[in-house]
């Protein structure tokens, strides 16, 4: 992420000699640098936190992660890109950490025309705001809507199009959503792989909104070297 975010930096610098007239641009660089610079980290970083503080809460889900992180890994140092594919049940942790804390919580779009959405007229000329922590906490579209449960995405459960979009949905949906997702696979498995987690008693698991999600006071853990 840091080479990617000079690149873009440097990218920018030629920009600015060869160009200097061209504001617009610059705006356009600088635009997408802070997108790339703060989409790109504490939305998963956070997800790291969230999913830690979970397992942590989940002893049965924490002990399951992690028999499935030896079994693929072993004591292997580097993860290879087909290891990535067999973490089933890591995945599924983590799609249900983002589906109770979407780090990113929403999105808007701008309407151009009128729209009638269920009955509801919605002018045009007006930004919609969507909130995927409020759908994904929904009782009528997740059972036991509050409960962390990795099993709703198994790959047998039914899928919940449309009530589940941590990346956001459609053209513009999340650039990085398929490399953060590598990215939070591999530093969780090798967290659990050569880690022992297990939570601070008494600490608030509230969550703090400052545009993304983290929580609140941090996630404060007892860590152990595995042996
Ligand atoms: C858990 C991690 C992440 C989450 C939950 C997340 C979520 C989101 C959401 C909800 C949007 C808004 C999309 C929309 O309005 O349609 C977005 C946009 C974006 N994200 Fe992420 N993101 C994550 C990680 C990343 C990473 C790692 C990168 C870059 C490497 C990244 C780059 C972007 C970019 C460039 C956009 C703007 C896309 C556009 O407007 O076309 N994101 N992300």
């Amino acid at each position: 992420m840091f080479i990617r975010n000079m690149i873009i930096y440097l990218d920018l610098q030629e920009t600015k000699e060869e160009n200097v007239n061209n504001a617009k641009d610059h705006e356009q660089m600088l635009d997408n640098f802070v997108t790339f610079f703060i989409a790109g980290q504490e939305t998963t970083a956070n997800q790291l936190s969230f999913a830690i503080m979970e397992l942590g809460r989940h002893p049965e889900i924490y002990k399951r992660a992690k028999a499935e992180v030896d079994e693929i890994l072993g004591t292997k140092r580097d993860i290879s890109y087909d290891d990535l594919g067999k973490f089933t049940y890591l995945s599924q942790v983590l799609k249900e950490t983002l589906r109770l804390y979407p780090t990113a919580p929403g999105t808007n779009r701008w309407l151009h025309e009128d729209m009638v959405i269920n009955g509801l007229k919605i002018p045009g000329g007006c930004s919609v705001a969507f909130s995927s922590y409020a759908s994904q906490r929904m009782e009528m579209y997740f059972k036991d809507h509050l409960k962390f449960d990795p099993e709703r995405f198994d790959v047998n459960a039914p899928k919940p199009y449309y009530c589940y979009y941590p990346f956001a949905l459609g053209p513009r949906i999340c650039l990085g959503q398929l490399f953060s997702q590598m990215e939070a696979k591999v530093v969780l498995a090798k967290l659990l792989q050569r880690f022992e987690f297990s939570l601070v008693p008494g600490q608030s698991f509230d969550i703090k909104d400052t545009g993304t999600l983290r929580p609140k006071s941090g996630v404060i853990c007892y860590i152990k070297h595995c042996s």
